[in-house]
């Protein structure tokens, strides 16, 4: 049983297979396993009480072929060096796959946030991003939103840098708030892009979003917005969990009034216009879609038999183990892998680094459209790469990616 899979070997696996399908290269193989760049860094933070309390905070960058390194930066209590280096390496590929000039990188720091100040997340932050600081700039690497952080974190960011660098340099992170340069559609865009993939993947089943069954796991950023704009897309959420337990209505959860109970409460447990639920049966609850946004290896060996949605949108990173991607394929499950269905965040990211750099600040609706037009695009050529190579559609992502990777590096002088 391996349902604790480490998330860096769960990428490896299947980037093996992908690279076999391929033919690359195996010293571009030894090469994409080994992230080029990883920092520790220990932040000594003044705490609320007086003491002091030293926080581990990592930095990955894992390829850079395509541009400056781009990622989030998490917080979280159970953050391992590992899953940094996945997450690295999973915003290499997702780059790729939608083809955006960047390459991939990931930082967090071991902390509750939730049982943190302001003023004590604020301190951390501060500390963090002056360790790091020699890694960091819009040509080198740009942080950005991920679990546990949010605009309110990017904006004491891009202070920190901007203080020490003594000049403004606004796409040094994205994810700010729109007064620091922040682009409008950056919060609700991984939710966007999970609507935007949800929308393609049922028009190949032949069916239509509106009157769509939907479960969701989790409630933060992702899982929230995914949520709204699904149900105002017409489709009908009828669970959705977040840590603290989960919640179902068959004839549809009111997400607008989920979402207000959501802000007072911190959970939805104990919203009126539900029932409450066993957190785990939510995975394995007959719907037409199903979206795990909450954190890595949800669906494993263990339980995977038992998902009865007709499509899996991965709005969260790595939820599914690689155990578990020939069981869901056997049952039917179309699988709308992590590196194409929730790169609606990191797209919307290099909209903002654009603007920043630009100086010249788009429309909403200029930044969504254009953010359909981006994973459409990928949508399509992902399931294009998987009918090439007759594969399923996560191995042909990384097929996707690896075809752009392998041909910045080759253009840089890596050829074996
Ligand atoms: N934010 C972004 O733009 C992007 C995020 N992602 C990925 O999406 C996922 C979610 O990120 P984000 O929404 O930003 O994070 P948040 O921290 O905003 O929210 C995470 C949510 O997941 C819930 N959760 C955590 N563990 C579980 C669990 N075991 N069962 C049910 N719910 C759980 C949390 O519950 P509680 O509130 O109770 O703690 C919370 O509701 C992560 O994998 C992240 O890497 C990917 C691309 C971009
Ligand atoms: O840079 C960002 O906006 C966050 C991207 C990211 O870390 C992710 O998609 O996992």
């Amino acid at each position: 049983m391996l349902n604790q899979h480490s998330a860096f070997d769960a990428m490896q696996s299947r980037l093996r297979v992908a690279a076999e399908l391929y033919g690359l290269e195996e010293t571009l193989f030894k090469v994409f396993i080994a992230p080029i760049r990883s920092i520790i860094v220990s932040c000594p933070v003044h705490m609320d009480d007086g003491g002091w309390e030293v926080f581990t905070g990592y930095r990955v960058q894992h390829n850079v072929a395509r541009g400056p390194a781009k990622g989030g930066i998490r917080y979280d209590p159970r953050i391992t060096l590992d899953e940094i280096k996945a997450g690295a390496a999973w915003n290499t590929w997702k780059t790729a796959v939608v083809d955006v000039p960047f390459g991939g990188g990931k930082g967090g720091v071991i902390c509750d946030p939730t049982k943190m100040s302001d003023g004590e997340l604020e301190r951390l932050t501060r500390r963090y991003i002056a360790e790091i600081m020699d890694l960091l700039g819009p040509d080198r690497d740009v942080p950005g939103i991920d679990m546990g952080t949010n605009s309110q974190v990017m904006a004491w960011v891009l202070d920190t840098y901007t203080m020490h660098t003594r000049k403004t340099e606004n796409a040094v992170v994205t994810g700010k708030p729109i007064s620091l340069g922040g682009s409008l559609g950056r919060t609700e865009a991984t939710g966007r892009g999970i609507l935007i993939s949800a929308r393609e993947a049922m028009q190949r089943l032949g069916k239509p979003l509106a009157g769509a069954t939907l479960a969701v796991q989790g409630f933060g950023n992702v899982g929230s917005q995914a949520a709204r704009l699904l149900h105002e897309a017409g489709a009908r959420m009828v669970a959705v969990s977040d840590l603290k337990g989960a919640i179902r209505n068959d004839r549809g959860i009111d997400t607008h009034a989920l979402l207000k109970y959501h802000a007072e409460h911190k959970t939805v447990v104990g919203f009126k216009g539900a029932e409450p639920m066993d957190a785990k049966d939510l995975l394995a609850m007959a719907v037409d879609i199903l979206v795990p946004a909450a954190t890595e290896n949800q669906i494993t060996e263990d339980n995977a038999a038992k998902v009865r949605a007709k499509v899996v949108v991965e709005g969260a990173n790595g939820p599914t183990s690689p155990e578990a991607d020939p069981i869901l394929l056997d049952n039917g499950v179309l699988v709308v892998p992590d590196i194409l269905a929730n790169v609606g965040g990191v797209t919307v990211s290099y909209f903002e680094w654009v603007q920043n750099r630009l100086g010249f600040y788009w429309r909403e609706r200029e930044v969504n459209e254009r953010l359909v037009e981006y994973m459409t695009h990928a949508f399509q050529a992902v399931f294009a790469t998987t009918d090439k190579f007759k594969t399923n559609p996560r191995i042909g992502a990384y097929i996707l990616a690896l075809d752009r990777v392998s041909q910045a590096m080759h253009a840089r002088g890596f050829y074996a």
